[in-house]
Parts: C-alpha cells; structure tokens; sequence
C-alpha cells in the first residue's frame, strides 16, 4: 500500500534550514474528509504530517510511529499523506511554506504547541499568508493538529486531549473552522505569529528555563518558575491599547495576551480568550510576590484569578508594551523565547481554517 518517495523540499523563508525528507505514503481517504478539504478539483487531496521526533522528549516521535499504521488505515481512501520529520527548530516553518505553495490541503502539526507555532509561522511569509503557487486554485490550506507534546496547551482550550486516536477522528470528519492568530512586531525583526498565547516578564523568562528541563515532563514549568524567581522584580511598563494613546502600567509581574486559554502546561491563564472571537485578552499581574503565586495557584489553574486583587483582563485588537527600566524583559510566544521587550502585539482575525 505504501509508496515511499523521499524528495527535498526548497527552503522558502528567510531561515536557511536543513532539507527536510518527506516521505510520502499513497493512502486512502473517507469521502467526507477527501470532500472537505478538497471540494472542487478532482486532483487526490494532500495531507502533510509535519512531526517534531523529539517532542516530548522524544515520545512525539514513538507515538507517531506506533499511530501511523492507524492513520493510514483511518484516513483510508483516496488521499495523499506525507509524512515530513523535523530536523531541527524551525525546520516546520519551512516544511510548512513549501507544502501551502505545492497546493497541500492540510498540513497537521504533530508534536506540541512549539510545533504548532512554526506550523503556524510557515502559513506566513514576509509578512503576509502564503499563496498556493497554482493561481487558479480556489482551496486554501487547512491547518491541522495531533497533540503529543509536554503542555500541548492550544489543544485544551478546545478540550482535546494528548490522544492521537481522538485526534485522527477529528482530522478524519474534515470539519474546518477559522480561528485567529496573533502577530508579534518590533525589535527591528520580522513579523512573528502565535496562535495560544504571548507572555511578557516573569512568565516569558520561567517558560525560556523550563525549555531547559523538558526531559522532567510538567514538572518543567516548576522548576523553571522557580529559577524565574530568582532576582525577578516587578517591573513598570508602559502599553498602548488598540493605538489610543499610551498608559501607564505599574509594578507588572507578568502580562499574558491570550488568543487560547492555557499555558504553562495547563495553566488557564487567559480564561475568556478564544481563538474565533476576533480578540485578545490581555492578562495582567501586578505588583505579585513569590507567595501570590503559592496562595493564588489553584486560581491561576481554574482560570479564576482575573478577580483577584492586582489581576486585571482587558479585551484588544492590538497592545504595545514597552518597559521603562531597559532591563531585557523576557517575551516568549507560545511557550517559544521570543526576545525582548519593546513590542507590538495585534490579532488576525479569522485567517486560518483549522480541521476542528
Ligand atoms: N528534530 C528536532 N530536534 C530537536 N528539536 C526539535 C526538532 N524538531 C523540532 N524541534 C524543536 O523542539 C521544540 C519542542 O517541540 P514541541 O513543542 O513539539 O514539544 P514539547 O516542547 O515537548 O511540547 P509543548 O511545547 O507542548 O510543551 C520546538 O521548539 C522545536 O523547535
């Protein structure tokens, strides 16, 4: 059944990637997928698999192989399914810009929300979405998911669990509905996109040490709290709200702007954000100490602390922030260290179909 062909994919963004190996699998399809996402070619629709092998610690990796004889047998019928393993961060960026410009009618994020965020980065490119290279074609890319990661949090603000089979259901019906995806410009580089949620100050700089200890599983979002901890200080900023005019901002401990609901490996940290609303909600912590966190913690988890003393949730289109202090304020996107502060964060509405 399975026809193997590796052949390399062009590098089309700016980051010059080692060629991915795709490896493409003849397969069948249901009717119902193959006639939602490809509804008015006769070409056989393409899905592309793009897998972070050491997701997870490298349990991504075993996991999609134990599931793909599944997906070919579920997905059965009359599709294309490819298969593109991750040689490295960023690797999916590319994987993902050359599959939307060969016409591919879904590209599937398998690994966690870091995975998701450069498939989610590869829909774009200088800027703008990227275009399927056949002009006449009248599909757009679909955006798909299979969570296998540590946190996998975008998942949870749908409910969807770290379970491939559940997730190869979904992928499976074709459904596709449009979600929103956040834009991060400033620091003289280009624009970058999130999908779950950007965070500034203590949070960013907990989540750049968690990374570091992912082989511990969820524990990693302790122990990197932890080491965050050490020498943080509240800070001022200042932030711009849907380009009014600038406010002030006191004493910020961290500031979270949601367009999914959960961080942190299931903190629900944005509890009113949702990805088709057209908005972000922008989280702030003020003037917090270490036992905040300890005293406050089952709030921050059950999406209960925007009531609390020193917690404040807005709604926006667009927010910039900058510190007055100068003293390199961690931002990280989707759980991915982004840089440092100054910079301007804006929503995009509905401008990707996610399988859903
Ligand atoms: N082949 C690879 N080798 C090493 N790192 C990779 C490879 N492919 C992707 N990566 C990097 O692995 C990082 C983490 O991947 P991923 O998000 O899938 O898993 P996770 O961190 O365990 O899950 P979560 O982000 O949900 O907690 C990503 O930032 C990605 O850049």
């Amino acid at each position: 059944m399975v026809m193997c062909n590796f052949y390399s994919v062009v590098t089309g963004g700016p980051i010059a990637m080692a060629k991915p190996s795709l490896v493409r699998a003849d397969c069948a399809m249901s009717p119902d997928l193959s006639t939602a996402l490809r509804r008015s070619s006769s070409r056989r629709p393409e899905l592309v698999f793009v897998v972070n092998p050491k997701g997870a610690n490298g349990r991504s990796g075993e996991d999609w192989n134990r599931i793909l004889p599944y997906v070919r047998s579920r997905l059965g019928g009359d599709c294309i399914i490819c298969e593109s393993l991750t040689s490295g961060p960023a690797h999916a960026i590319d994987i993902t810009r050359e599959a939307i410009r060969q016409g591919a009618d879904a590209v599937i994020a398998v690994g966690g929300d870091g995975t998701l965020h450069e498939v989610v980065n590869g829909f774009f490119w200088a800027g703008k979405p990227v275009k399927n290279n056949d002009r006449e074609a009248t599909y757009s890319t679909a955006l798909g998911l299979i969570p296998l990661g540590t946190g996998s949090d975008f998942a949870r603000t749908f409910g969807w669990k770290n379970d491939p089979h559940e997730a190869i259901e979904r992928i499976s019906k074709g459904l596709r509905s449009r979600v929103d995806v956040g834009v991060i410009t400033g620091g003289d580089e280009e624009s970058h996109y999130f999908i779950n949620v950007a965070d500034i100050h203590l949070s960013a700089k907990a989540g750049f040490y968690s990374a570091k200890y992912k082989k511990f599983g969820n524990l990693c979002y302790v122990i990197g709290a932890l080491q965050g901890f050490m020498g943080h200080k509240n800070q001022d900023f200042r932030i711009k709200i849907d380009d009014g005019d600038w406010e002030m901002c006191p004493q910020v401990t961290a500031m979270c702007i949601g367009n999914g609901k959960f961080f942190g490996g299931g903190m629900k940290i944005t509890p009113n954000a949702d990805p088709s609303s057209g908005n972000l909600e922008v989280v702030t912590l003020q003037s917090f100490k270490w036992y905040d966190f300890i005293l406050k913690m089952h709030k921050l988890y059950n999406g209960t602390h925007i009531s609390v003393k020193n917690v404040s949730s807005r709604r926006v289109q667009s927010i910039e922030v900058e510190d007055l202090s100068n003293s390199g304020i961690f931002v990280q996107s989707d759980g991915e260290h982004l840089g440092f502060l100054p910079r301007k964060f804006h929503i995009l509405p509905a401008v990707i179909e996610m399988l859903s």
